[in-house]
């Protein structure tokens, strides 16, 4: 007979926890694969887009120990609906934590033009949103091209297997680090290099319009979506064993599993139809 606490465990979202081997382990599988890519793209520099969210922090740590600070050209790019706390924090990334050259480009006034040349744009904010995210890659692409550098992107596995991202936004960099790395997981990386908490506690947002979190909007915290994700989606448990292990209803491990299936498109390329002969 289980215990009241042995039941109550059964029910928690799964625990991620990396042992501080499989930690350092994928430490250097990163910074090695960040190294391999710049390598074998014959790239002068990285370029990377820091928002002060976890994510652009730990893949740029790992970018600055794999290649060194002097490779980076780190981009901050503010829009009217980003908190100035966040727009500091990425500043004080790039100056103090990583020490490499950044540039502060506002893309508000950007974002105006697009909406001036098609109004009617102009009070949706998921596209309104999409294009400040996109107005940013094109950004990130120009400081490439101009300085035969490598986009890196910070998508981790979380945001890909339910569509959490810009297609073609946040979604258009050349290689993604830290993909393979469930949310939860992400933030304890990056506490085990050396990210200060409070940057690594921080609540995560993508910024699209004001006061935007990505839990409000994926309607469940992360670590409910990671086990989820974990055991049902990536793993080999059923719905109802999902639900039950997770401790929530099965409506919602379906509706996980409906963003997977519905993002797929996101996660390939462009089709074309079949060669014909
Ligand atoms: N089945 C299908 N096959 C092929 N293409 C399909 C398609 N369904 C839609 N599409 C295309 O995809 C477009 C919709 O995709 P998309 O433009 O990405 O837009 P959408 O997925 O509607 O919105 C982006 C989502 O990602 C979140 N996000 C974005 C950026 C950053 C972060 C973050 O965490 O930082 C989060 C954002 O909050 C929002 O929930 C459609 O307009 C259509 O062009
Ligand atoms: N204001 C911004 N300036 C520069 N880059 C940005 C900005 N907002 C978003 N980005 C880029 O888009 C990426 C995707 O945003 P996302 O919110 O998923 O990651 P994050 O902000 O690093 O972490 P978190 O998900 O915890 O907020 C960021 O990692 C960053 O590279
Ligand atoms: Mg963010």
């Amino acid at each position: 007979m289980a215990t009241t606490e042995e039941l109550v465990r059964a029910t928690d979202p799964l625990d991620m926890s990396l042992s501080t081997e499989e930690l350092d382990a994928h430490r250097e599988h990163i910074t090695d694969f960040i190294a391999a890519q710049y390598e074998a793209a014959g790239a002068d520099r990285v370029v990377i887009g820091l928002s002060g969210g976890i994510d652009s922090t730990l893949t740029s740590h790992l970018v600055v120990e794999a290649l060194g600070a002097e490779t980076v050209h780190a981009l901050v790019m503010p829009s009217e609906v980003n908190r100035e706390s966040n727009m500091s924090d990425a500043e004080r990334v790039a100056s103090e934590l990583l020490d490499v050259e950044y540039d502060v480009v506002e893309i508000t006034p950007i974002a105006d033009a697009f909406l001036d040349a098609y109004p009617a744009a102009d009070e949706d904010r998921m596209a309104t949103g999409n294009l400040y995210v996109r107005i940013r890659a094109v950004l990130n692409y120009l400081v490439a091209n101009t300085e035969g550098g490598l986009v890196v992107g910070t998508g981790n596995r979380t945001e890909a297997l339910v569509g959490y991202f810009t297609k073609y936004g946040d979604g258009a960099v050349d290689c993604h680090p830290i993909a393979n790395l469930y949310k939860q997981q992400v933030r304890q990386l990056a506490r085990h290099v050396g990210v200060p908490d409070d940057l690594a506690a921080k609540e995560a947002s993508a910024g699209m319009w004001v006061d935007q979190t990505d839990e409000g909007e994926l309607g469940m915290s992360y670590d409910t979506l990671d086990s989820i994700l974990a055991l049902h989606v990536d793993g080999p448990l059923s719905v109802s064993a999902t639900a039950d292990q997770v401790g929530v209803d099965a409506e919602t491990v379906e509706r996980v599993r409906g963003l997977y299936e519905g993002s797929e498109h996101k996660r390939a390329a462009p089709p074309g139809p079949e060669p014909l002969y």
